[in-house]
C-alpha cells in the first residue's frame, strides 16, 4: 500500500493537521487495515468498524493523553490503537505477546483503563473528572459507550451520579441498535424513539422552513407550521429527554459516520462546563459487507476469508462445550416446563439461541445486566420456576453479591451455567474465567460441579436440575474432548469423584478440563517409571472426602485446577487433609497470584505449567525425581 495517510500518523495530534476529506480517507485506510489484520487474527471487527469516525473526530479535537478518551468494553477501539502509535505492531493484535484487543494502560499512555467488561466507562470518566476538579486542572474527559453497554447497571448508577455531580465531561453514546445480537430493553426503545423523533424534527423543520420561505403558501400556513412545531415540542421533549431529566445535556442524534458533522458537534461541546451526552447513530460493521450483513458473527470473529467473509473453520474432533450445553438444556426443557433460560446479552455465546427459538416464552435476555439477571433468576425460583442462568465466568463476577444473598441464602433452585471457565485465549486478562471456582465454592449452600468432558457436562446439568438448590456448573471455552454423549444422562451421586487411572506413587486430583491434562501427565510419568493415580474430582463442592483420604495414603497429593490457587479447589483439598490430620506432602497447581496474558489457550496453559508436561514436571519435582 503506497502513500497511506495512516503511515504518517504517529500520534493523535497528527490528526489535527488533516482536513475533513483527509480524515475521511484515513477512515477508509483504517477500515482496510482492521479487516486485513483481523482476517488473520480474528477480533471484534463489527464494533471497531462502526466506531472509526467517532474515534478520529474525537482524537482530532482532544489533546490526549492529557485529555482522556475512555472506551466502554474497549472492543471498538482498534482505530484508537492505530492512531496512537501502534499501527506498526497492529498485526500482532490479540496474539501471544502482541497488541491487546482492548485498551490496556500498560500498553499505551493513551489507554486510560483496562477495558473489557461492559458499562464501567462512565464511572471511570466521572472519577477522572472529579480528580481533575480537585486538582483544579482543565483536561477534557470523554467516554465512548455503546447503546447496550449503557443499559448495564453500573452505567445507570454512573449517570445518576454524573447528573448530580455536574462535573464537565462528554459522553459519546454510540447507538447502533445492537448489542452482540439485537439490543434489548426499554432504554433501547427509548433511544429508538429519540432517533425517530429527531428525524421527525428534521423533516418538520425543513417543512416549516419551506413554508416560511414560500410566499405562495402565505403567512397563515406558516403560522400553522409554527404552531404544529410548538405543540410537537411538548410531545417530543418530555418523553425523549431522559438524560436531560437526569441533569445531562443531550444533543439530537447525529450521523456517526459523518466526520464534519461529528467534529462540529463535538467541537461545540468539548469545552463544556456541564456533563453532555452526544447521541451518535452508527451502523455496526460499516464498510465491510459481510460485517454489515451479519454484525452478530463479526462482533467477535475468528480468522475469516476477506473475499467471502466466511469464517475459517479449524478441523474439530468434538463439538464445543457450549453447544453440548445448549443441546442438553433444550432436551431437559422438553421434559420440564418450569425450566427458564436466562442470558445477560450473550444469547449466542452461551448457546441459548436454540432454546430461545424453541421456547421463546421461557427465554429471557436481561441485557448486559448480570446482577439483574441473577436477581431475576431468584425471583423466578421463588415463583416456582427452575432458572438456568448461563453467563461467562468473568462476567458472573458482577453478580457475586446476588449469588450469595438473593440465591444461596434462601437456598433457591437456580442453576448457574458458567461458560468460559478457565483460560479463554485471545481476549486475555479481562476475560479469563480464573475466579469462579474460588467465588462459588466459598458460598454456603452452593454446590459446584466441574465436568471434565461433554458427557460429564450433560450429567452435571441433569444432576443440578434433579437435586435442586443453588448449583454452579463450570465448563471451558472451545472444543470438548470427543467422548460419547449419553442420550439419557445419569445424575451423579453427591460429592463422589471418578477414578480415571490407578497409581501408587502420587495422586493427582484434577478438576474440570485439567483432568485430560492430568491423564497426559500420568502417561509421561509412567514412561519414566512413576505411577500416578488420576482422579476426576467432578465436585468442587462438596469435595469427595473419601477420595482425598485415599490419596493421602500415597507419597504425594497434587491438585490441578484451571483457576486461581488462592481460594481454589486445591486449597479446599488442603483443608480436608488438615482436618484429617493427614501427614502427606501436597502441591496445589493452578493459576498463581497473577493475571494471565492473552494468546492461544494451549500456549498460556503451557506457560502456567498446566499442560501434561508441566504437571508431570511438578509431580517429579515434588517427589524429588
Ligand atoms: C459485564 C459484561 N457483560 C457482557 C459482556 C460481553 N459483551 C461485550 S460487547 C457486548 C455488546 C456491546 O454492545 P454495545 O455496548 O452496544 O457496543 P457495540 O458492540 O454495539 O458497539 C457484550 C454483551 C462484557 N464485555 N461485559
Ligand atoms: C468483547 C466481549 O466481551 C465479547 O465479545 C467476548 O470477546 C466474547 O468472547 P467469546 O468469543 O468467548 O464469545
Ligand atoms: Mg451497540
Amino acid at each position: 500500500m503506497d502513500d497511506r495517510i495512516l503511515d504518517i500518523i504517529s500520534s493523535p495530534s497528527d490528526l489535527k493537521l488533516l482536513t475533513d476529506e483527509e480524515l475521511a480517507l484515513l477512515a477508509n485506510e483504517i477500515r482496510e487495515e482492521i479487516i486485513t489484520v483481523t482476517s488473520e487474527t480474528g477480533g471484534h471487527v463489527a464494533s471497531s468498524l462502526g466506531a472509526v469516525e467517532i474515534i478520529l473526530a474525537a482524537h482530532s479535537l482532544l489533546d490526549c493523553p492529557t485529555d482522556k478518551l475512555i472506551f466502554d468494553v474497549g472492543h471498538q477501539a482498534y482505530a484508537h490503537k492505530l492512531v496512537t502509535g501502534r499501527q506498526g505492531m497492529f498485526d500482532t493484535l490479540r496474539c501471544y505477546g502482541g497488541v491487546s484487543g482492548f485498551p490496556k494502560p500498560t500498553e499505551s499512555e493513551y489507554d486510560v483503563h483496562p477495558s473489557g467488561h461492559a458499562s464501567d466507562s462512565l464511572s471511570t470518566a466521572l472519577g477522572l473528572a472529579l480528580a481533575r476538579d480537585l486538582r483544579g486542572t482543565h483536561e477534557r474527559i470523554v467516554a465512548v459507550i455503546g447503546d447496550a453497554a449503557l443499559s448495564g447497571g453500573m452505567a445507570f448508577e454512573a449517570l445518576n451520579h454524573i447528573g448530580q455531580a455536574q462535573s464537565p465531561m462528554v459522553i459519546i453514546l454510540n447507538d447502533n441498535e445492537m448489542s452482540i445480537s439485537r439490543n434489548v430493553g426499554a432504554l433501547m426503545k427509548h433511544l429508538g424513539y429519540m432517533r425517530a423523533s429527531s428525524q421527525y424534527r428534521q423533516t418538520r423543520d425543513s417543512v416549516q422552513e419551506k413554508l416560511e420561505s414560500s410566499g405562495w403558501l402565505g403567512n397563515a400556513m406558516a403560522n400553522f407550521g409554527r404552531n404544529m412545531k410548538e405543540s410537537m415540542k411538548q410531545f417530543v421533549i418530555p418523553r425523549s429527554m431522559i438524560f436531560e431529566q437526569l441533569g445531562i445535556l443531550c444533543t439530537a442524534p447525529i450521523d456517526g459516520h459523518d466526520i464534519p458533522l461529528l467534529r462540529e458537534t463535538l467541537a461545540n461541546v468539548i469545552d463544556t462546563d456541564v456533563p453532555v451526552l452526544v447521541h451518535v447513530v452508527t451502523k455496526k460493521g460499516i464498510g465491510y459487507g459481510p460485517a454489515e450483513r451479519s454484525p452478530e458473527v463479526f462482533h467477535g470473529v475468528s480468522p475469516f476469508d476477506i473475499a467471502t467473509g466466511e469464517v475459517k473453520k479449524k478441523p474439530s474432533k468434538a463439538p464445543s462445550y457450549t453447544s453440548v450445553f445448549s443441546k442438553a438444556l433444550v432436551a431437559e426443557a422438553a421434559n420440564d416446563d418450569d425450566i427458564v433460560a436466562i442470558t445477560a446479552a450473550m444469547k449466542d455465546g452461551t448457546g441459548l439461541a436454540e432454546f430461545a427459538e424453541l421456547y421463546p416464552d421461557r427465554f429471557v435476555d436481561a441485557g448486559i445486566a448480570e446482577e439483574h439477571a441473577v436477581g431475576l433468576a431468584s425471583g423466578l425460583a421463588v415463583g416456582g420456576k427452575k432458572p438456568v442462568v448461563a453467563i461467562y465466568s468473568t462476567f458472573l463476577q458482577r453478580a457475586f453479591d446476588q449469588m450469595i444473598i438473593n440465591n444461596a441464602l434462601p437456598e433457591l433452585n437456580v442453576v448457574f451455567a458458567i461458560d468460559r471457565a478457565g483460560i479463554v485465549g485471545e481476549d486475555g486478562p479481562t476475560h479469563h474465567g480464573m475466579f469462579d471456582i474460588a467465588y462459588t465454592r466459598m458460598i454456603p449452600h452452593m454446590k459446584v460441579l466441574a465436568p471434565s468432558n461433554e458427557a460429564e457436562l450433560t450429567r452435571s446439568l441433569r444432576t443440578a436440575l434433579a437435586m435442586g438448590g443453588p448449583f454452579a456448573i463450570r465448563y471451558p471455552r472451545g472444543e470438548a474432548e470427543g467422548v460419547e454423549i449419553p442420550s439419557e444422562p445419569e445424575p451423579f451421586e453427591l460429592g463422589k469423584s471418578r477414578l480415571v487411572r490407578e497409581g501408587s506413587d502420587a495422586a493427582i486430583l484434577a478438576f474440570g478440563r485439567m483432568v485430560g491434562r492430568a491423564e497426559e501427565a500420568a502417561r509421561i510419568l509412567a514412561a519414566e517409571g512413576i505411577e500416578a493415580r488420576v482422579v476426576d474430582m467432578r465436585w468442587v463442592k462438596p469435595l469427595d472426602a473419601d477420595a482425598i483420604r485415599k490419596a493421602a495414603k500415597l507419597p504425594l497429593v497434587v491438585t490441578v485446577e484451571g483457576g486461581v490457587i488462592s481460594g481454589g479447589a486445591g486449597e479446599g483439598v488442603l483443608g480436608e487433609l488438615a482436618r484429617m490430620r493427614a501427614n502427606v506432602p501436597a502441591v496445589t497447581l493452578g493459576i498463581d497470584d497473577a493475571f494471565v496474558s492473552q494468546g492461544k489457550t494451549d500456549l498460556l496453559l503451557r506457560d502456567l505449567g498446566l499442560d501434561g508436561e508441566g504437571i508431570a514436571k511438578s509431580v517429579k519435582k515434588a517427589l524429588g525425581r
